[in-house]
């Protein structure tokens, strides 16, 4: 396949060196260097785009690719809040968009476990529950892509939990959730590539589920092979409809 890298930077980087591996061919590389690239024209030459970019500039992507005619693998996080408009218009105009708020084979099991676990503390009140995510400095977004995944998990299963909130640590804000409100807590820390826990916690005990990347390579391969996936199909997809 012919590839076009929307956002060139720690994830672009990687996913070019799998796609490679693969027998596909970079056709276009954008970054905030050369967005003046990101033409119709250009975008002619590929088959799929695969947008690891920034919040701010993966609506004007998205877009421009809708325009195009192109499928779009989303790995970019922070625009949750336009999904619902972003799903219409690529209905609309009959066009193909996958995205995932994490790529990595170990956290869609995590995803699954994550569901399970609230479904069964339907019958344990005792226990009170908390979600954490620990990135890297650079990152733009807070919560995580993955981390607001892991909430709509148990705000789906977990009869007492109605909302997520979030409390970014080493920030003046220090929130008080009220009963019916699960806490994300975001650290960053140096380096660390994106660790998430989900932590219930008893008067006497704690339960919790962890997943650690070690590295970027899970999120990225995991992108190109959605890529794979998606070439031949049409329409709106979440990176589940894989795991499906
Ligand atoms: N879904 C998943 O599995 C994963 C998602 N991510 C998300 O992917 C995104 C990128 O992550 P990183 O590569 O770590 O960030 P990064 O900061 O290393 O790279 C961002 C890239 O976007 C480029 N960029 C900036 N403005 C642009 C524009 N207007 N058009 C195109 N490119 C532009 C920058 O020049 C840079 O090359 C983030 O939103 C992150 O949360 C990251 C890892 C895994
Ligand atoms: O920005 C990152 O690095 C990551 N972002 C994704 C997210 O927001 O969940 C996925 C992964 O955790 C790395």
């Amino acid at each position: 396949m012919k590839i076009a890298l929307l956002g060139y930077g720690k994830m672009g980087q990687i996913i070019e060196k799998f796609a490679v591996e693969r027998g596909h061919e970079i056709v276009l590389k954008i970054s905030i260097d050369n967005t003046e690239d990101l033409t119709l024209q250009n975008l002619k030459s590929a088959d799929v785009a695969i947008d690891f970019s920034t919040p701010d500039s993966v609506m004007n992507n998205i877009n421009i690719c809708f325009d195009a005619g192109l499928p779009i693998v989303v790995g970019t996080t922070g625009w949750y809040g336009k999904l619902q408009e972003v799903k219409n218009a690529c209905n609309i105009s009959n066009n193909t968009l996958l995205y995932g708020s994490n790529f990595s084979i170990g956290v869609n099991l995590f995803f699954k476990l994550n569901q399970q676990l609230a479904k069964l503390m339907n019958n344990y009140p005792a226990y009170e529950v908390q979600v954490e995510e620990i990135h890297h400095t650079q990152k733009l977004d807070a919560p995580s892509g993955t981390a607001i995944t892991l909430a709509e998990g148990i705000v789906e299963h977990l009869d007492r939990k109605q909302e997520w909130l979030n409390e970014v640590i080493g920030t003046d804000v220090e929130l008080f959730p009220k009963a019916d409100q699960l806490l994300i807590e975001s650290h960053r820390i140096e380096n660390i590539p994106g660790t998430h826990t989900v932590i219930y916690s008893s008067e006497v005990d704690e339960i919790e589920i962890k997943h650690t990347a070690h590295s970027r390579a899970g999120f990225a391969l995991g992108a190109v092979v959605a890529a794979e996936w998606l070439k031949d199909k049409k329409g709106f997809f979440n990176i589940t409809d894989i795991f499906e």
